[in-house]
């Protein structure tokens, strides 16, 4: 950093923040080979081309999390090397200021320090985290952070940050201590798709050593946060006495334990694969209980984990209680109906041997008898609603006013005559259909210049057995017919 941003002229600012630019275990450097810009430039290539085919023609951009540590400095100047080679690649940095510490704003400070001088574009973000416990903290911080740095992608973009082998074996050693299960122990993957968003660790293969040995090569300064020092975080217990001691009679076992990490991230997408093999009769939001009764207990519990993992924007743990209430599920032939409340206002729903991942609140909207609901343009386009509204006969939309307004509303909404003149046929549809009870309140309806009736909006209330609601944000709004058949063109 220094060919940019003197010593001298950090100098003056030093008494805001510690800077360090030489290496706290000089001797450990000679164990470990380079970490060099070449090696790097090849390696990070490899993931953004081999891994996500990458392609900065289609304007994607890399975003580095910068927190001004050592890691995340040196994985500054690396991506600065690897822009300056390919001049139309753009980066840029974040640093979240958690405001957890006095010194937080300096940080801030030093951040946008590097970065003008290196000519990165640079943005910093404040959060406020409430008083907890200090691993709570710790948690809500971290989640906190990750969750303002994805809203800051767009969808294909790529956001770095700068673990490394070190912490790789740290996360495997605290996760087997939590009694995590093979996920867990895989620790955290070099390259992970989050919602079409990337988040690539591209140091994951590089020792702490071999950072901070490039770091005192290219003379780079950076801050040494504190509170890493804490005993009372459990991993800064494992980094700064557990690992130290297994090192002085096992030198590789940090590079082992990530190596096993490594190793069972493998196992853990076998399992995966398994079952999604086992679940192939799985709707997108329910799971058919009866239909996997003839798998094993383990297969039981591997298609419940991954199901729970890949079925809501949190994945959810599999932990006693959950297990606990699914296997009586599937075991109960006769359990129509059941709920269990989960973390991340989400709810279990059992009706009929179906298993349902689905938001909590829709029990709210379920009592709340006058809410209409209206698709949005926005989620319209992305969601499974879309094959409610895709099935509507072409004939009808055509045969419709061009600029006539439609509107999706819910079923129970609907204008009492037709209701009652329908009613029966409503009933058999949802009991032929097994559409859970719950769902049937809140069943899109669509009234057409405001009256339903006629075969038209029958059939948009027969269409689909899929949960109409799913990943939909409902607004009241109406759509032209002029947008019902973009929407249908789209698909
Ligand atoms: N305040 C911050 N602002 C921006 N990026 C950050 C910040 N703190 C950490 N990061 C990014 O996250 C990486 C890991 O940091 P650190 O090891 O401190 O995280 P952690 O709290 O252990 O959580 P996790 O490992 O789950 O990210 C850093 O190298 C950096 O890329």
């Amino acid at each position: 950093m220094s060919e940019l941003l003197t010593p001298s002229a950090l100098a003056t600012k030093s008494h805001f923040y510690c800077l360090h630019n030489s290496l706290s275990n000089p001797c450990e450097k000679l164990k470990t080979p380079l970490l060099s810009d070449s090696v790097f430039q090849q390696h990070f290539q490899d993931l953004l081309t081999s891994q996500i085919s990458f392609d900065y023609e289609e304007g994607r951009s890399v975003v580095i999390a910068l927190s001004g540590g050592v890691d995340s400095v040196v994985l500054l100047h690396l991506c600065r090397i690897w822009q300056q080679k390919q001049p139309n690649n753009k980066i840029r940095a974040i640093y979240i200021n958690h405001n957890l510490q006095p010194e937080a704003h300096a940080w801030e400070n030093f951040c946008g320090d590097i970065c003008h001088h290196w000519q990165i574009d640079f943005v910093s973000h404040q959060i406020t985290i409430e008083n907890r416990s200090r691993q709570g903290l710790e948690q809500a911080a971290r989640k906190a952070r990750y969750k303002i740095l994805f809203a800051q992608l767009q969808k294909n973009d790529v956001l770095l940050t700068a673990h490394h082998q070190n912490d790789q074996a740290e996360t495997f050693l605290l996760n087997a201590l939590r009694q995590t299960g093979v996920t867990g122990l895989g620790a955290m993957l070099a390259v992970q798709n989050k919602n079409q968003k990337w988040h690539i660790r591209p140091l994951l293969n590089f020792s702490k050593a071999e950072i901070l040995g490039y770091a005192e090569r290219h003379d780079l300064m950076w801050i040494e946060d504190g509170s890493n020092q804490n005993p009372q975080f459990r991993r800064n217990w494992l980094r700064n006495q557990i690992l130290p001691q297994l090192q002085e009679s096992i030198p590789n076992a940090s590079q082992n334990l990530a190596k096993t990490a490594e190793n069972l991230q493998e196992a853990s997408y076998l399992l995966n694969k398994l079952a999604k093999l086992q679940l192939k009769d799985s709707d997108f939001n329910e799971l058919y209980l009866t239909r996997n009764a003839e798998l094993d207990c383990s297969e039981q519990k591997n298609v419940f984990r991954y199901w729970l993992q890949n079925h809501s924007a949190y994945p959810i743990k599999l932990n006693n209680a959950v297990l606990q209430w699914l296997q009586q599920s599937w075991l109960d032939e006769h359990h129509c109906s059941g709920k269990l409340k989960l973390p991340e206002d989400l709810s279990l729903r059992v009706f009929k041997n179906r298993l349902y991942l689905l938001p909590d609140d829709l029990s709210k909207q379920e009592q709340n008898n006058n809410s209409s609901f209206l698709l949005s343009n926005d989620s319209a386009e992305s969601s499974s609603a879309i094959c409610f509204l895709w099935r509507l006969p072409e004939e009808s939309i055509k045969a419709a006013n061009t600029f006539e307004v439609i509107t999706l509303t819910q079923a129970k909404t609907m204008n009492l005559t037709w209701y009652s003149d329908n009613k029966k046929r409503i009933k058999t549809f949802f009991q032929s259909n097994q559409i859970p009870t719950w769902e049937r309140g809140l069943w899109p309806v669509m009234l057409h210049n405001n009256t339903a009736s006629g075969e038209m909006e029958f059939f948009m209330l027969g269409i689909t057995k899929k949960h109409p609601l799913e990943g939909v944000k409902f607004t009241t709004r109406t759509v032209t017919q002029k947008q019902l058949w973009r929407w249908m063109q789209l698909l």
